[in-house]
């Protein structure tokens, strides 16, 4: 049988990821396409609480600490990825490893530290990068509510992303997201439908593992 593809949707806070990949699974699902839906945080776990915790200030971590628990929230949920994409369904990603190595490395942490609680993880087959500029980013909807939606932070994590890029030219697509959703959305399809006709006979890799 066919194998799903992992689809990662990445970018500052605000970029318009959450709005998008919905659109993609709506259309996805309503075409009859088997597609799976998830997020990181997924923040219902008690290891997701502690996380949603800390990004609204209600509880304090160190910067190792909290870069760990995320990694662990994306391994409480890797075997039932794996099962997923080999049961032939795609699995969309609302932020991924990327955003862990992203955000922590903003704060100052060493990169390559970043990246070891999350090596081995299932690896992607494409990351969507949605990249609008910090002022954009700020003019969005609900910017400030959670710890990082700092103007200076994001424009760090901004540039870390361009960094994982340079690393990731295999699988990864900047997409100018400062345009309107309904512009976004069919180019983001196409990328998306284009990397599961592609994918469906290769192995799927593990993460930051050669
Ligand atoms: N292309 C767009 N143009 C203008 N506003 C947008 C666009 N896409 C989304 N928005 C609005 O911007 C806000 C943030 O969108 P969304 O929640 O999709 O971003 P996000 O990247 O998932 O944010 P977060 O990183 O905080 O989860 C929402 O109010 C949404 O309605
Ligand atoms: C997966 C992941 C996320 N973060 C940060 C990025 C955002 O500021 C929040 C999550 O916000 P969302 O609206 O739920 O997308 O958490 C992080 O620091 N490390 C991670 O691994
Ligand atoms: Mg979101």
């Amino acid at each position: 049988m066919a194998r799903g593809a992992l689809i990662i949707f990445e970018g500052v806070d605000r970029s318009g990821k959450s709005t998008q990949i919905k659109r993609i699974f709506n259309q996805m699902l309503n075409k009859g396409e088997k597609v799976y839906l998830t997020r990181f945080p997924e923040r219902t776990s008690e290891i997701g609480q502690t996380i949603n915790g800390y990004l609204t200030s209600s509880n304090n971590l160190s910067d190792q600490a909290i870069h760990l628990l995320f990694s662990a929230n994306r391994w409480e949920h890797a075997q039932s990825i794996l099962n997923y994409l080999n049961n032939g369904t795609s699995v969309l990603v609302d932020r991924y490893a990327f955003s862990g190595v992203a955000f922590t490395a903003a704060k100052g942490l060493d990169l390559e530290w970043c990246k070891n609680p999350d090596r081995g993880l299932p690896k992607p087959d494409l990351v969507l990068q949605l990249d609008v500029d910090e002022e954009t980013a700020k003019s969005r909807g609900g910017f400030g509510e959670e710890r990082y939606e700092k103007v200076e932070f994001q424009r760090k994590v901004r540039s870390l992303y361009s960094r994982l890029k340079e690393e990731h030219s295999d699988i990864w697509k900047v997409i100018d997201a400062s345009g309107t959703a309904d512009e976004l959305t069919p180019q983001l399809q196409s990328f998306v439908d284009e990397t599961i006709k592609n994918c469906q006979n290769n192995d799927i890799e593990k993460l930051w593992i050669n």
